[in-house]
């Protein structure tokens, strides 16, 4: 039987439809959620997120600006412009896209979004506060990845979860939300051995890794659901880690690259814009 698609863009426009209304009820408030993107350069990939990142959050009722600085930049310069942020109460959520040139420390950049603004969640604080289990940014992909679990109709609990991939901002943080959904979750990284014995007894897999036909039909159980985080671009076309056409043959579910994961992520930025006007209300 063919793998019902996680239809990515669908689930975002609902998410969006409801954030829109929240917008619209904080508006009538006197509060309009601002989102500020800060890009450093003139990489086209980049470019193309950071308007994307400025029209969705437009288009639900939010205003977003771009603040765009020369790809020679010093790393003092840009902790500036951060610093008026942070400082500006009209500001409610900054991101400063990644990757930087590198003249500049990331950490450091990191460091200095104002943990209270920092939509991303990458500020080392927030980390720490989601792993104390205590008031903090999500990361908006694995918040995003969660929601697309939600729609397909599968209860995380006790299961076993693959998620391959170990960075910072998708593999370590979606198998805390794992976890704490009562999923049993193994991370998978380059160095482990037996991949493929854990993935075939998975569940549910998350692959996070941005390797082009990682997960094949072979490692795949029968039923499982598949969550595709990769995005890498081969010959211009934008493509996942899993060997889409023959794992949806044995998946129950299958997000498609593009159209899954990624909506999700831009939504879940706007869903924590939203939550730090709120916050910043208080
Ligand atoms: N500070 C920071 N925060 C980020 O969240 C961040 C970042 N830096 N740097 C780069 C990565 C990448 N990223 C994506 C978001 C949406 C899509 C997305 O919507 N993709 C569409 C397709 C878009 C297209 O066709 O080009 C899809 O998968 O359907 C992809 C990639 C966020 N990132």
């Amino acid at each position: 039987m063919a793998a019902k698609v996680l239809d990515g863009k669908k689930i975002a426009a609902d998410y969006r439809a409801n954030l829109a209304q929240e917008v619209e009820q904080l508006k009538a408030q006197g509060v309009t959620p601002n989102l500020t993107v800060i890009l450093v350069g003139n990489d086209g990939a980049s470019q193309s997120y950071v308007n994307n990142k400025k029209k969705s959050a437009e288009k639900i009722g939010m205003s977003s600006s771009i603040i765009h600085l020369d790809e020679s930049t010093s790393e003092a310069a840009l902790l500036d412009e951060i610093e008026k942020l942070n400082q500006d109460a009209n500001v409610h959520g900054i991101l400063v896209q990644v990757p930087l040139p590198k003249q500049i420390d990331e950490t450091k950049v990191l460091e200095k979004i104002a943990p209270e603004k920092d939509v991303d969640g990458f500020n080392p604080i927030n980390i720490g506060r989601l792993y104390a289990g205590v008031e903090t940014y999500i990361p908006c992909t694995p918040l995003g990845i969660m929601e697309i679990l939600k729609h397909a109709d599968i209860d995380l609990e006790g299961k076993d979860v693959a998620v391959i991939g170990r960075s910072h901002i998708v593999g370590q943080p979606v198998a805390k939300l794992l976890t704490d959904a009562n999923a049993t979750v193994t991370l998978l990284h380059s160095r482990s051995k037996d991949m493929g014995d854990v993935l075939k007894r998975s569940d549910v897999i998350v692959s996070a890794v941005g390797k082009p036909g990682l997960v094949t039909k072979d490692v795949v159980k029968e039923g499982a659901v598949i969550v595709d985080v990769g995005n890498t671009v081969v010959d211009g076309k934008l493509t996942g880690d899993v060997v889409y056409d023959e794992v949806s043959e044995v998946a129950s579910a299958i997000t498609p690259v593009p159209g899954g994961v990624g909506p999700l992520t831009i939504t879940m930025v706007l869903n924590n814009t939203l939550l730090a006007a709120k916050r910043a209300q208080k």
